[in-house]
């Protein structure tokens, strides 16, 4: 729609409208943060001098401490007008600079008037109007503007479904208060507005959705029936816009009852993190709470562990060769990660309730105070009836017990008198202080010297069995290291076989002797860490977060069964929103096309790759999504990509064009590396700014870092990064999972290096990070994944 419709001027003017409106409010909102500020600040510097201290007897002290409490009071509840104000001022600040997006006229069955219905990022009522002038895009009503072309049109209210007509659907370009585009839409949301967004340039943190939501989008942002959504979409089809998108529509939706603290999003790495972080914001609403895997294993294993993280069982992977362990460790991790190994750690955990469970000493000064037999003994004298993780409570409590009549018998150690002797003047007064707070009959206190050396022996033994204390209530006694490690030895396999439904690997053996020499070694690998934490669980009792109502996992098909499982128990009381791409499952324990989880349980038809979280949570409670769209890469981009899938996955490219992807070949590393450096520049003179060179390890990225650096400016980045800028980044493709750049410029895609099946789903990924140009470079012999395709999808460039 150009300026002179007529349409334009009305939009202008109701535009102009609102903006003077929402300056109105914000003025008024201005002044109120002020005083409220103002109101904050002398509360603080007088709190004090409203408060009247009095000690002098108990009703006094009653009196002061009920002044002082309420006093607090008035500060939080200032402090918290206050907050309301300030994130009130912003959003009016925000909708002044873009008020709407979108607009839906709709009538409503068996009513006369047809509405106006404006969508934004917020709701502005305006009170003299007694008029909504934007109504927020999460509104019930709002849902027409995504689902619904002119026509026939429904929307559901919290009072039941309402029908009528949508008679007009449009979409505003509004930037800094100004018109700039104006389109009338038919059947999805505009094109053209699309079109203009996804031609944009990447940025170094992603944008919000919000004003082009797509119908499919739409459907998984406000599905709210199911325990657990999967999201199962190809690369660059809004997955993770998506999730962002659902977390604010859930905080809205349910604002009385979910906040941010009460959802959490479980993502690949930090640098992802960041690169999302500023979405909910932009939408007024606060991040939910942000964490990786790998952060809640080092939290809870770290201290008494190296345990390994993902990227270092990758870059093994992948540099491993003909290693022969290579092939144990394969079918290691394949085994650890699946319904079998849970079954197996069940089946374990149930057999330690009979027999062979391994505690540790107690010990002290040297000397076994309470021994492993004596532990084992007693948990076994215990009701058989009573589980594993009660039985360890009332271990504890007996050994707390046990504890303090050894403390007693220690007293008359010779040891005791010499430390006595020992205390400096501060212990002394320590001893003396903590015996005071015991005893209250001062006068009693040091009444002869053999009082004193008894009271003062008893705080020595005291002091010094408090490490024991802490060990015994933070359940030390119990030795999972053993018991992780005893699954492995030989005795322990016939228990194992005749678990149910469970046949070990072929190669079990040489898994055994592989995971023993780690775990002699302190080292936890990546996919004994959650094995170990599950068996830790079941012993002592399952650690869970009972508030967290809601949990997303971005590329979960990172995920293993065996992690699901074990998050399932994490957050018990929470619904779940999985998505992911099984095309980009790079990692072994995941890939759907291994042997694992299909040979082990005779699962077949696990198309999706999500068969095992159905079994876990139930197909009534589970909903799939896929989506097909993708909307990241240039039709080109993608028609190359989709092609390198062996199961000619039907993915679908948004309309639009842009350049084929080149391959180049380059005589050697020097040649390559000037042809990179060529082509960097050329592509910076073009004003592209966001480009990635992705390289298969990251050593391989340190050498082409080393290459590159020294003729234009590259940034190195690691998986100990935790934010990027725009600009040349260099990085293996396993850390850039989840990102997108302006263009992708593959190192070097030579036979060599990407060859093995395994190495497909990596290929892809790194592939699909492209928006633009996609410019692949190698030496020697090109990688099948692309001499196999169809010469029309890509160009040969000859020379820079
Ligand atoms: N409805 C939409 N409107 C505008 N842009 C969109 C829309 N859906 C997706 N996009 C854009 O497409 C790109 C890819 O989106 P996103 O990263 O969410 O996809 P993804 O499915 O998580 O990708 P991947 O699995 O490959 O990492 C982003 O730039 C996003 O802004």
């Amino acid at each position: 729609m150009t300026m002179h419709d007529p349409a334009w001027n009305e939009e202008e003017q109701r535009l102009r409208r609102v903006a003077l409106l929402i300056k109105t409010r914000v003025n008024e909102v201005g002044q109120l943060a002020e005083q409220r500020l103002e109101t904050a600040i002398d509360t603080n510097r007088d709190f004090w001098a409203d408060i009247t201290v009095n000690m002098n007897n108990p009703d006094e002290i009653m009196e002061t401490y009920t002044s002082i409490n309420q006093q607090s009071m008035v500060m939080v509840n200032q402090e918290r007008d206050l907050l309301h104000a300030e994130d009130t001022l912003k959003q009016l600040l925000r909708l002044h600079d873009t008020p709407y997006f979108g607009r839906i006229d709709f009538t409503e069955s068996g009513y006369p008037d047809t509405e106006s219905i404006y969508i934004g990022t917020s709701s502005f009522f305006d009170d003299a109007t007694q008029q909504y002038w934007i109504y927020d895009w999460r509104a019930p009503i709002s849902n027409l503007f995504y689902d619904y072309p002119p026509g026939p049109a429904s929307y559901k209210t919290p009072t039941g479904q309402i029908d009528g007509t949508v008679e007009l659907k449009r979409q505003y370009v509004i930037r800094q208060g100004e018109m700039k585009a104006m389109f009338d839409t038919g059947i999805t949301i505009g094109d053209e507005i699309l079109q203009t967004m996804l031609g944009q340039s990447a940025d170094d943190r992603m944008k919000s959705i919000v004003a082009t939501i797509q119908k499919e989008q739409n459907q998984i942002i406000r599905d709210d029936r199911h325990q657990v959504l999967i999201v199962q979409g190809a690369a660059g089809s809004g997955k993770t816009s998506v999730a962002l998108q659902r977390v604010a529509y859930l905080m809205y939706k349910h604002r009385n009852t979910l906040n941010a603290d009460n959802m959490v999003l479980f993502s690949p790495n930090d640098l992802f993190n960041s690169y999302i972080s500023t979405v909910l914001p932009e939408l007024g609403e606060t991040n939910m709470q942000q964490t990786t895997y790998q952060q809640y294993l080092q939290f809870r294993l770290g201290s008494r562990y190296n345990v390994e993280d993902q990227y270092t069982q990758m870059e093994y992977r992948l540099t491993a060769g003909n290693d022969p362990s290579y092939f144990i460790r394969q079918s290691s991790i394949r085994f650890k990660s699946s319904h079998a190994f849970i079954r197996i750690m069940d089946g374990y955990a149930h057999h330690l309730e009979q027999a062979n469970m391994i505690f540790k000493d107690l010990r002290f000064r040297g000397k076994v105070l309470i021994s492993q037999q004596q532990l084992s003994d007693f948990f076994y004298h215990i009701d058989p009836s009573i589980k594993l993780s009660n039985r360890v409570q009332l271990m504890k409590d007996w050994l707390l017990k046990e504890l303090k009549t050894l403390a007693k018998a220690e007293r008359t150690e010779p040891w005791v008198k010499e430390a006595m002797e020992l205390l400096d003047k501060d212990e002394y007064q320590k001893a003396f202080s903590t015996m005071e707070e015991r005893n209250t009959d001062q006068e009693q206190l040091f009444y002869d010297a053999k009082q004193e050396a008894f009271l003062l022996s008893r705080y020595v033994v005291n002091q010094n069995f408090q490490p024991l204390r802490h060990k015994i209530k933070k359940l030390k006694f119990i030795n999972i290291h053993a018991l992780y490690k005893q699954l492995f030895q030989e005795h322990s396999r016939c228990l194992l076989e005749s678990i149910e439904a469970t046949a070990l690997p072929e190669d079990w053996d040489a898994i055994c002797l592989q995971t023993l020499t780690q775990l002699d070694n302190q080292q936890l690998a990546f996919e004994d860490a959650t094995p170990l934490l599950y068996l830790n669980e079941l012993i002592e009792g399952f650690q869970s977060y009972n508030t967290v109502r809601h949990v997303i996992i971005d590329e979960a098909q990172d995920y293993s069964a065996f992690q699901f499982t074990f998050m399932k128990r994490l957050f018990p009381r929470s619904k779940m929103t999985l998505l992911g791409d099984m095309n980009q499952a790079i990692y072994t324990s995941t890939d759907s096309s291994g042997p694992v989880e299909q040979n082990n349980q005779g699962t077949t038809g696990n198309q999706h790759g999500y068969n095992h979280v159905i079994e876990l949570f139930g197909a009534g409670q589970t909903n799939i999504i896929r989506l097909i769209r993708s909307y990241r890469s240039t039709r080109e981009i993608v028609e190359f990509t989709k092609a390198m899938l062996p199961n000619g996955e039907a993915i679908e490219p948004f309309n639009r064009n842009g350049e084929k992807p080149l391959v180049h070949r380059a005589d050697d590393l020097n040649s390559l590396t000037a042809s990179v450096i060529a082509d960097l520049n050329a592509l910076q003179a073009e004003g592209i700014q966001s480009i990635a060179i992705l390289t298969k390890t990251a050593e391989e990225s340190f050498l082409a870092y080393e290459r590159l650096y020294p003729s234009i400016p590259v940034s190195l980045i690691t998986k100990n990064d935790h934010s990027f800028e725009k600009g040349i980044l260099i990085m293996p493709a396993y850390l850039a999972k989840g990102l997108e750049f302006d263009a992708v410029l593959l190192w070097d895609a030579s036979h060599n290096q990407y060859d093995q099946e395994s190495e497909r789903k990596l290929f892809y990924t790194a592939c699909t990070r492209a928006m633009h140009r996609l410019h692949i470079f190698y030496t020697g012999e090109l990688t099948r994944f692309i001499s196999s395709l169809d010469t029309h999808t890509y160009k040969h460039l000859k020379s820079y």
